[in-house]
Protein backbone atom coordinates (compact mmCIF):
# COMPACT_ATOMS: atom_id res chain seq x y z
CA UNK A 1 0.00 0.00 0.00
CA UNK A 2 1.45 3.31 -1.25
CA UNK A 3 2.09 6.24 1.50
CA UNK A 4 -1.30 7.74 0.07
CA UNK A 5 -3.29 5.17 0.20
CA UNK A 6 -2.60 3.99 3.40
CA UNK A 7 -3.62 7.69 4.35
CA UNK A 8 -6.74 7.65 2.42
CA UNK A 9 -7.79 4.35 4.53
CA UNK A 10 -6.87 5.04 7.89
CA UNK A 11 -9.32 8.40 7.11
CA UNK A 12 -11.68 6.11 5.93
CA UNK A 13 -11.73 3.94 9.25
CA UNK A 14 -11.62 6.77 11.68
CA UNK A 15 -14.04 8.50 9.15
CA UNK A 16 -16.27 5.14 9.75
CA UNK A 17 -15.52 4.83 13.73
CA UNK A 18 -17.08 8.39 14.28
CA UNK A 19 -19.98 7.55 12.31
CA UNK A 20 -20.42 4.09 14.08
CA UNK A 21 -20.07 5.81 17.45
CA UNK A 22 -22.65 8.81 16.53
CA UNK A 23 -25.30 6.29 15.48
CA UNK A 24 -25.15 4.37 18.94
CA UNK A 25 -25.47 7.62 20.41
CA UNK A 26 -28.14 8.81 18.30
CA UNK A 27 -31.46 10.02 20.29
CA UNK A 28 -34.14 7.87 20.22
CA UNK A 29 -36.14 10.16 17.82
CA UNK A 30 -40.08 8.70 19.13
CA UNK A 31 -38.88 9.27 22.58
CA UNK A 32 -37.54 13.27 22.14
CA UNK A 33 -40.92 13.86 20.21
CA UNK A 34 -43.29 12.98 23.62
CA UNK A 35 -41.09 14.70 25.69
CA UNK A 36 -41.00 17.88 23.36
CA UNK A 37 -44.75 18.00 23.06
CA UNK A 38 -45.07 17.76 26.65
CA UNK A 39 -42.44 20.22 26.86
CA UNK A 40 -44.07 22.93 25.11
CA UNK A 41 -47.94 21.94 26.42
CA UNK A 42 -46.17 22.32 30.65
CA UNK A 43 -44.70 26.07 29.09
CA UNK A 44 -48.20 27.06 27.73
CA UNK A 45 -48.92 26.42 24.46
CA UNK A 46 -50.60 29.62 23.48
CA UNK A 47 -47.67 31.62 24.17
CA UNK A 48 -46.24 30.11 21.29
CA UNK A 49 -49.41 30.57 19.22
CA UNK A 50 -48.45 32.43 15.65
CA UNK A 51 -45.09 33.26 17.74
CA UNK A 52 -42.49 31.46 15.93
CA UNK A 53 -38.91 33.02 17.61
CA UNK A 54 -40.33 32.19 20.81
CA UNK A 55 -40.97 29.08 19.78
CA UNK A 56 -37.59 28.02 18.58
CA UNK A 57 -36.21 29.28 21.40
CA UNK A 58 -38.53 27.06 23.64
CA UNK A 59 -37.46 24.36 21.63
CA UNK A 60 -33.58 25.65 22.20
CA UNK A 61 -34.74 25.34 26.31
CA UNK A 62 -35.47 21.90 25.78
CA UNK A 63 -32.40 20.86 24.04
CA UNK A 64 -30.16 22.82 26.52
CA UNK A 65 -31.98 20.57 29.58
CA UNK A 66 -30.54 17.60 28.89
CA UNK A 67 -33.04 15.86 26.22
CA UNK A 68 -30.43 16.12 23.29
CA UNK A 69 -31.85 17.31 20.28
CA UNK A 70 -30.30 17.56 17.10
CA UNK A 71 -31.11 20.70 16.30
CA UNK A 72 -29.20 24.00 14.27
CA UNK A 73 -29.31 25.93 17.04
CA UNK A 74 -27.67 29.65 17.38
CA UNK A 75 -25.22 30.68 17.10
CA UNK A 76 -25.04 28.66 13.78
CA UNK A 77 -28.57 29.57 12.88
CA UNK A 78 -27.47 33.29 13.29
CA UNK A 79 -24.42 32.80 10.67
CA UNK A 80 -27.07 31.36 8.22
CA UNK A 81 -29.55 33.86 9.06
CA UNK A 82 -26.99 36.75 8.33
CA UNK A 83 -26.11 35.25 4.89
CA UNK A 84 -29.76 35.03 4.26
CA UNK A 85 -30.72 38.07 5.15
CA UNK A 86 -27.55 39.61 2.98
CA UNK A 87 -28.41 38.26 -0.52
CA UNK A 88 -28.98 40.76 -3.11
CA UNK A 89 -32.86 39.60 -3.98
CA UNK A 90 -34.58 39.11 -1.21
CA UNK A 91 -34.80 35.56 -0.65
CA UNK A 92 -38.84 33.60 -1.57
CA UNK A 93 -37.70 29.45 -1.70
CA UNK A 94 -35.92 27.71 0.76
CA UNK A 95 -35.60 23.49 0.72
CA UNK A 96 -34.12 22.11 3.55
CA UNK A 97 -32.81 18.36 3.94
CA UNK A 98 -33.37 16.81 7.41
CA UNK A 99 -36.60 18.78 9.27
CA UNK A 100 -36.17 16.60 12.49
CA UNK A 101 -38.85 18.51 15.23
CA UNK A 102 -38.90 21.66 12.35
CA UNK A 103 -36.89 24.01 14.42
CA UNK A 104 -34.82 25.12 11.61
CA UNK A 105 -38.00 24.92 8.89
CA UNK A 106 -39.15 27.19 11.89
CA UNK A 107 -36.78 29.52 11.68
CA UNK A 108 -36.70 29.53 7.98
CA UNK A 109 -40.52 30.29 7.78
CA UNK A 110 -40.12 33.19 10.39
CA UNK A 111 -36.90 34.72 8.40
CA UNK A 112 -38.89 34.67 5.08
CA UNK A 113 -41.72 36.03 6.75
CA UNK A 114 -39.54 38.97 8.32
CA UNK A 115 -38.61 39.71 5.20
CA UNK A 116 -41.82 39.80 2.96
CA UNK A 117 -44.10 40.64 5.78
CA UNK A 118 -47.29 39.06 6.96
CA UNK A 119 -48.42 38.29 3.32
CA UNK A 120 -45.23 35.97 2.87
CA UNK A 121 -46.95 33.39 1.57
CA UNK A 122 -49.27 35.34 -0.72
CA UNK A 123 -46.48 36.91 -2.30
CA UNK A 124 -45.01 33.10 -3.16
CA UNK A 125 -42.30 32.28 0.18
CA UNK A 126 -41.95 28.79 0.60
CA UNK A 127 -39.94 26.45 2.64
CA UNK A 128 -39.70 22.75 1.79
CA UNK A 129 -38.40 20.12 4.20
CA UNK A 130 -38.23 16.89 4.15
CA UNK A 131 -38.05 14.18 6.39
CA UNK A 132 -37.79 9.99 6.63
CA UNK A 133 -39.40 9.74 10.38
CA UNK A 134 -43.28 9.24 9.98
CA UNK A 135 -43.31 10.44 14.09
CA UNK A 136 -41.18 13.74 13.54
CA UNK A 137 -43.13 14.55 10.43
CA UNK A 138 -46.01 14.61 12.77
CA UNK A 139 -44.59 16.58 15.27
CA UNK A 140 -42.62 19.03 13.32
CA UNK A 141 -46.12 19.90 11.16
CA UNK A 142 -48.26 20.39 14.20
CA UNK A 143 -45.22 22.85 15.31
CA UNK A 144 -45.08 24.71 12.28
CA UNK A 145 -48.87 25.33 12.84
CA UNK A 146 -48.47 26.23 16.34
CA UNK A 147 -46.23 28.75 15.16
CA UNK A 148 -48.55 29.97 12.31
CA UNK A 149 -46.25 29.55 9.60
CA UNK A 150 -48.18 26.49 7.66
CA UNK A 151 -48.90 28.32 4.51
CA UNK A 152 -45.16 29.19 3.99
CA UNK A 153 -43.67 25.78 5.74
CA UNK A 154 -44.34 22.30 4.19
CA UNK A 155 -43.19 19.04 5.68
CA UNK A 156 -42.70 16.33 3.03
CA UNK A 157 -42.22 12.75 4.24
CA UNK A 158 -39.99 10.30 2.55
CA UNK A 159 -36.47 10.43 1.26
CA UNK A 160 -35.48 14.03 0.24
CA UNK A 161 -34.66 13.15 -3.07
CA UNK A 162 -37.89 11.60 -3.66
CA UNK A 163 -39.07 15.04 -2.47
CA UNK A 164 -37.94 17.15 -4.13
CA UNK A 165 -38.10 15.41 -7.34
CA UNK A 166 -41.85 15.06 -6.66
CA UNK A 167 -41.87 18.92 -6.39
CA UNK A 168 -39.63 19.57 -9.65
CA UNK A 169 -42.16 16.72 -11.16
CA UNK A 170 -45.53 19.08 -9.66
CA UNK A 171 -43.55 22.38 -10.97
CA UNK A 172 -43.30 23.76 -7.30
CA UNK A 173 -39.74 23.78 -7.88
CA UNK A 174 -38.61 24.92 -10.85
CA UNK A 175 -35.17 25.96 -12.34
CA UNK A 176 -33.63 28.26 -10.88
CA UNK A 177 -36.06 28.70 -7.95
CA UNK A 178 -33.84 28.18 -4.99
CA UNK A 179 -32.62 30.61 -2.92
CA UNK A 180 -31.16 28.50 -0.21
CA UNK A 181 -30.67 24.85 0.43
CA UNK A 182 -30.31 23.75 3.92
CA UNK A 183 -28.72 20.50 4.00
CA UNK A 184 -28.83 18.61 7.45
CA UNK A 185 -29.77 15.39 7.30
CA UNK A 186 -27.77 12.04 7.16
CA UNK A 187 -23.80 13.01 5.76
CA UNK A 188 -24.00 10.12 4.00
CA UNK A 189 -26.70 11.81 1.06
CA UNK A 190 -25.01 15.09 1.18
CA UNK A 191 -23.15 15.20 -1.79
CA UNK A 192 -25.84 13.16 -3.78
CA UNK A 193 -28.10 15.41 -2.86
CA UNK A 194 -26.53 18.30 -3.74
CA UNK A 195 -25.89 16.66 -7.19
CA UNK A 196 -29.92 16.03 -7.23
CA UNK A 197 -30.25 19.80 -7.07
CA UNK A 198 -27.71 20.06 -9.79
CA UNK A 199 -28.73 17.69 -12.15
CA UNK A 200 -32.56 19.97 -11.46
CA UNK A 201 -31.03 23.02 -12.55
CA UNK A 202 -32.84 24.59 -8.87
CA UNK A 203 -29.87 26.77 -8.25
CA UNK A 204 -29.10 30.46 -9.49
CA UNK A 205 -26.40 32.74 -9.60
CA UNK A 206 -26.12 33.48 -5.55
CA UNK A 207 -27.81 30.40 -4.14
CA UNK A 208 -27.10 29.55 -1.19
CA UNK A 209 -25.82 25.95 -0.08
CA UNK A 210 -26.00 25.72 4.00
CA UNK A 211 -24.64 22.78 5.07
CA UNK A 212 -24.78 21.34 9.31
CA UNK A 213 -22.39 18.62 10.31
CA UNK A 214 -19.72 18.74 7.68
CA UNK A 215 -16.79 18.60 10.04
CA UNK A 216 -18.32 16.26 12.79
CA UNK A 217 -19.68 13.54 12.36
CA UNK A 218 -18.22 14.70 8.62
CA UNK A 219 -19.80 14.82 4.81
CA UNK A 220 -15.60 14.68 3.85
CA UNK A 221 -16.95 13.87 0.09
CA UNK A 222 -19.34 16.99 0.08
CA UNK A 223 -17.09 19.26 1.61
CA UNK A 224 -14.32 18.43 -0.81
CA UNK A 225 -16.81 18.93 -3.70
CA UNK A 226 -18.10 22.25 -2.94
CA UNK A 227 -14.58 23.36 -1.66
CA UNK A 228 -12.84 22.64 -5.00
CA UNK A 229 -15.43 24.50 -6.79
CA UNK A 230 -18.24 21.69 -7.91
CA UNK A 231 -17.21 19.43 -10.96
CA UNK A 232 -19.76 20.36 -13.33
CA UNK A 233 -21.78 23.97 -14.83
CA UNK A 234 -22.46 24.64 -11.35
CA UNK A 235 -20.02 26.70 -9.87
CA UNK A 236 -19.22 27.36 -6.10
CA UNK A 237 -17.03 29.71 -3.43
CA UNK A 238 -17.56 27.89 -0.42
CA UNK A 239 -16.46 29.01 3.43
CA UNK A 240 -16.42 27.27 7.00
CA UNK A 241 -17.91 29.14 9.33
CA UNK A 242 -16.58 27.68 13.38
CA UNK A 243 -19.12 28.87 16.05
CA UNK A 244 -19.04 27.30 20.14
CA UNK A 245 -21.64 24.90 20.76
CA UNK A 246 -22.17 23.44 24.50
CA UNK A 247 -19.66 20.55 22.41
CA UNK A 248 -16.84 23.05 21.32
CA UNK A 249 -16.24 24.05 18.21
CA UNK A 250 -18.48 23.57 15.39
CA UNK A 251 -18.47 24.26 11.53
CA UNK A 252 -21.08 25.29 9.17
CA UNK A 253 -19.94 25.63 5.49
CA UNK A 254 -21.99 28.45 3.47
CA UNK A 255 -21.69 27.56 -0.21
CA UNK A 256 -22.16 30.45 -2.69
CA UNK A 257 -23.63 29.62 -6.56
CA UNK A 258 -21.33 31.31 -8.66
CA UNK A 259 -22.24 29.79 -11.87
CA UNK A 260 -24.96 27.64 -13.19
C1 LIG B 1 -29.98 16.69 12.23
S1 LIG B 1 -31.68 16.29 12.04
C2 LIG B 1 -32.34 17.75 11.29
C3 LIG B 1 -32.41 18.91 12.24
C4 LIG B 1 -33.22 20.08 11.73
N1 LIG B 1 -32.71 20.59 10.48
C5 LIG B 1 -33.21 21.21 12.75
O1 LIG B 1 -32.20 21.92 12.83
O2 LIG B 1 -34.19 21.37 13.47
C6 LIG B 1 -31.62 15.16 10.69
C7 LIG B 1 -32.98 14.60 10.24
O3 LIG B 1 -32.83 14.15 8.90
C8 LIG B 1 -33.67 13.02 8.70
N2 LIG B 1 -33.14 12.32 7.52
C9 LIG B 1 -31.99 11.61 7.42
N3 LIG B 1 -31.80 11.17 6.18
C10 LIG B 1 -32.84 11.61 5.43
C11 LIG B 1 -33.22 11.49 4.06
N4 LIG B 1 -32.46 10.85 3.19
N5 LIG B 1 -34.35 12.07 3.66
C12 LIG B 1 -35.14 12.76 4.53
N6 LIG B 1 -34.83 12.90 5.85
C13 LIG B 1 -33.70 12.34 6.29
C14 LIG B 1 -33.57 12.25 10.01
O4 LIG B 1 -34.68 11.40 10.20
C15 LIG B 1 -33.50 13.39 11.04
O5 LIG B 1 -34.76 13.68 11.59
Amino acid sequence: MSQTSWWEWSQGVVSNLQHSIFSLTKPSQSNNADFLRAYIKEHGEETFRNNPWALTAAIEDFASTGKHLMIFKEPKLKIAREALESLPTKPKLIIEFGTYVGNSAIAWGAILQGLHGPNAAEKGCRVYTFELDPIMVRLSRDLVQLAGLDEIVHVLEGPASESLRKLYNEGKVTAGDVDMAFIDHWEEYYLADLQLCEELSVFHKGSLVVADNTDFPGAPKYLEYVRSGGSGAVRYESEGYTSQTKRGPSVVEISTVVEV
